[in-house]
């Protein structure tokens, strides 16, 4: 972690979540003021509001290349039932999954029709991760499913651990500028027929305000 303490100290991080919700206790351990844009010496912080649309007009605006690292932080929906609610992931690989063309029955990412790509890797994080994380790939969705025919679909054509409705911009903008992305999602509800009642949203937020706060303090 020594090598994390040199780093943290030269870097600037840009750390993008979609709700102060998502946030809260990093911005009351940080006694932060609970606006959109917020600058520190260490790290800045957006909120960008839900979804790929409000996520890149934001990053558009606040992106820049004096900064050293895009963390992104949220919480997520999970694919793997055995994975526990409140779990930590580092999602390593996003997909844009309603990007293409439905032909009858099988489905032509944008690839396939000559518009560029739809999945983004992240990019080695120049620091150690701490804790316990899963790594996965995830899929970026305008729609959370919520019916299980869609579901088994989407899980055939990707086989996602995660789903946000977020991560895949995030890293298509830290690739346009050449910027590191690291995303921590906590596992807030199972990708399912949709059952809101059982979401742990508070337990998912919690662990990841800890995890944000361990990795900022560096402690
Ligand atoms: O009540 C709902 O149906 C609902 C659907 C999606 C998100 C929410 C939120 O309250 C949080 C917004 C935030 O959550 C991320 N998220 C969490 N779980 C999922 C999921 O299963 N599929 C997609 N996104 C999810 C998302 O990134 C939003 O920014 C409420």
């Amino acid at each position: 972690m020594l090598q994390n303490l040199f780093y943290l100290s030269i870097m600037k991080t840009l750390v993008v979540a979609a709700t102060h919700a998502e946030l809260h206790r990093l911005f009351a351990h940080f006694e932060l003021p609970e606006e959109n844009f917020i600058q520190t010496p260490v790290f800045d912080i957006v909120i960008t509001g839900v979804g790929m649309t409000a996520t890149a007009f934001s990053l558009g605006r606040t992106l820049n290349n004096s900064y050293d690292l895009i963390l992104n932080l949220g919480i997520a929906g999970c694919f793997d039932y055995s994975v526990p609610l409140g779990q930590l992931v580092h999602v390593t690989t996003e997909t844009f999954s309603e990007l293409g063309a439905e032909d009858r029955d099988s489905f032509l990412p944008i690839a396939d029709l000559g518009f560029g790509k739809s999945t983004y890797q992240s990019a080695t994080p120049p620091i150690t991760l701490p804790g316990h994380l899963l790594t996965g790939s995830g899929i970026t969705v305008n729609t959370v499913h919520g019916n299980m025919d869609s579901i088994r679909q989407i899980e055939q054509r990707f086989h996602p651990l995660t789903e946000s409705m977020e991560g895949a911009a995030v890293f298509y903008a830290g690739e346009q500028l050449n910027i590191p992305v690291v995303q921590i999602r906590s596992i807030s509800n199972y990708v399912e027929a949709r059952n809101r009642e059982s979401w742990k949203i508070g337990l998912a937020i919690a662990n990841l305000n800890s995890w944000a706060i361990d990795f900022l303090t560096n402690d």
